[in-house]
């Protein structure tokens, strides 16, 4: 049994993918074999979770998920703890692993109960796994309901239920902010739904037990992200091997934006930074970070930069784009340029020769941003954001780097998008986009493939949010922005 942290990097797999996984690894093994494991490794799990339990409720539902249920309460039962079962189900129905389960829990004497106990020190969520499939209605929903609602820890089995495995959206089947703690105990594969949209939220802490059937000839449909590796600066490097960084954006009132991604590029450690403002009556120094270069964005040469281009650029935005995308060597498109783009055919075609001239593009929207370019809306998005990141990458010949909680990169067809698990919601507030946009620059400068750019921009991003203290004063985009060096 593992768990799963940000620096975890391994494969996720589909429903359809574990499947077959499961298919092949039970008809190796004699019969009921998984579910005893699987059983046994959830109750391991609850004993860990609450050593000191006296009530441990076991809600199991219709199926083998439910089946796994009863095999816990049997393994608990037998080392002392008294769990409670309740059933939404029909015994006549079982498949015949989750039937075979039922009558083992009965022989040990565990307890079966027609109604939830009214606390617990433990929760057990074995109503529905990767055989959901519509919204949990009636008494499995009331059950949910209840079980979110108790100050006790949740310990959902395989998937909460309700949670799409594949996607993240539980958008029909509400699990409430984490009152308390929650716990996923996942089997045979890692998921994508379990760590993107509202799949973070629903599972909490993820464990992962491959109950002994550990290799797969099975293409994962996505990756963990994983921590990056340090990249240790050589002594006779200099300002240059680093790169040049251009910001592009900061239109009349916003040049804070363009000032944020400034600083993210300087602290991540870009050779040079220059800032070209739209609003042309800005300030010609900005004395809190005078290592930036201060431009009319209108004469920078980009040909030999990285062009971080958006921030804080409003409509104005517009009338720089054709040159931006030009002649940048390669580039960051964030926010604004971004919203200019999905409403002009003739950029969206000089945006997609970038890819042809080999000049790599990098593009950071968050999901709203990301439906104006795939022309539908942000629900949509999140309904299915691995789905729609490999669609920006491969419409526009981009990275793409779907934002929000479980951020997706994505590039091409050919290669699985990564899944990224540092950040937190103290990254929910205003120019914290920016500072990621140009932390990407920071690394594109710095010679980084474009992929692995965005994949470890996004994963110190987070980080930072992550490690941030507890007791200090909320993070803000510019404390953010000066820590992009971790
Ligand atoms: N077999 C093995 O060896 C192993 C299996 N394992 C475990 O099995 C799980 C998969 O089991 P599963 O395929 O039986 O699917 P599961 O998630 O229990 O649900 C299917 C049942 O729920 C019903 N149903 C669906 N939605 C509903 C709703 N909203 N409201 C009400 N009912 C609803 C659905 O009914 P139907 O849609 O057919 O009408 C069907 O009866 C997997 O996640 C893992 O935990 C592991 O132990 C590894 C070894
Ligand atoms: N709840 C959250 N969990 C994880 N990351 C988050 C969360 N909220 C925001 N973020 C991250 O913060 C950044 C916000 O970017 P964006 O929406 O463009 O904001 P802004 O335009 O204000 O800069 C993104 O990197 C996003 O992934
Ligand atoms: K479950």
């Amino acid at each position: 049994m593992q768990r799963i942290t940000p620096a975890t990097a391994c494969g996720l797999f589909d429903i359809a993918a574990t499947r077959r996984i499961e298919q092949a690894a039970a008809a190796a093994l004699p019969p009921h074999t998984l579910m005893q494991r699987a059983g046994l490794a959830v109750a391991r799990l609850a004993m860990a979770l609450a050593p000191h339990a006296r009530t441990i409720w076991i809600a199991c539902g219709p199926g083998n998920n439910g089946g796994d249920g009863f095999e816990a309460a049997a393994q608990l039962r037998h080392r002392g703890f008294l769990p409670i079962v309740t059933f939404a189900g029909h015994e006549n129905r079982l498949p015949p692993d989750a039937s075979a389960s039922l009558q083992r829990a009965r022989d040990a004497g565990v307890i079966f109960a027609p109604e939830p106990p009214a606390s617990c020190e433990l929760a057990i969520d074995a109503l529905l796994g990767i055989g959901s499939s519509r919204p949990p209605e009636k008494l499995m929903a009331d059950w949910l309901r209840r079980m979110h609602a108790m100050a006790a820890p949740v310990l959902s089995v395989d998937v909460p239920s309700g949670l799409n495995a594949d996607t993240g959206d539980s958008s029909a089947t509400p699990h409430p902010g984490a009152l308390s703690p929650r716990f996923c105990l996942t089997f045979l594969t890692l998921k994508p739904g379990l760590f993107t949209a509202q799949g973070r939220d629903a599972a909490g802490t993820v464990w992962f037990d491959d109950l002994g059937c550990s290799g797969t000839g099975e293409a994962p449909a996505a990756r963990l992200a994983g921590a990056p590796a340090d990249a240790p600066r050589s002594h006779a490097s200099h300002k240059g091997s680093y790169g040049d960084v251009a910001v592009i954006g900061g239109a009349s009132g916003m040049a804070g934006a363009a000032l944020l991604a400034g600083s993210a590029a300087l602290h991540a450690g870009a050779g040079r930074v220059f800032v070209g403002l739209l609003d042309a009556s800005a300030a010609p120094v900005d004395l809190a970070q005078p290592e930036l270069m201060m431009r009319d964005a209108r004469s920078l040469d980009l040909s030999g930069m990285t062009a971080v281009c958006g921030c804080g650029g409003g409509a104005d935005i517009r009338a720089v784009l054709p040159r931006v995308l030009a002649t940048a060597a390669a580039l960051v498109l964030d926010a604004d340029a971004l919203n200019a783009i999905a409403v002009d055919g003739a950029l969206q075609t000089q945006l997609a020769s970038r890819a042809r001239r080999g000049r790599p593009t990098v593009i950071t929207p968050h999901p709203l941003e990301a439906a104006r370019l795939l022309n539908c809306t942000a629900t949509d998005i999140q309904a299915n954001r691995l789905v729609a990141a490999r669609q920006l990458a491969s419409r526009y010949g981009v990275v793409a780097v779907l934002k929000g909680s479980g951020t997706v990169i994505a590039e091409g067809d050919s290669t699985p998008p990564v899944l990224n698990l540092t950040g937190n919601a103290r990254l929910a507030t205003a120019g914290t986009g920016d500072v990621l946009a140009g932390m990407i620059g920071a690394a594109l400068a710095a010679q980084r493939p474009p992929f692995e750019a965005a994949r470890e921009a996004v994963w110190r991003h987070g980080h930072i949010a992550d490690t941030w203290p507890a007791g200090a004063p909320p993070l803000t985009a510019g404390a953010l922005a000066r820590q992009a060096h971790c």
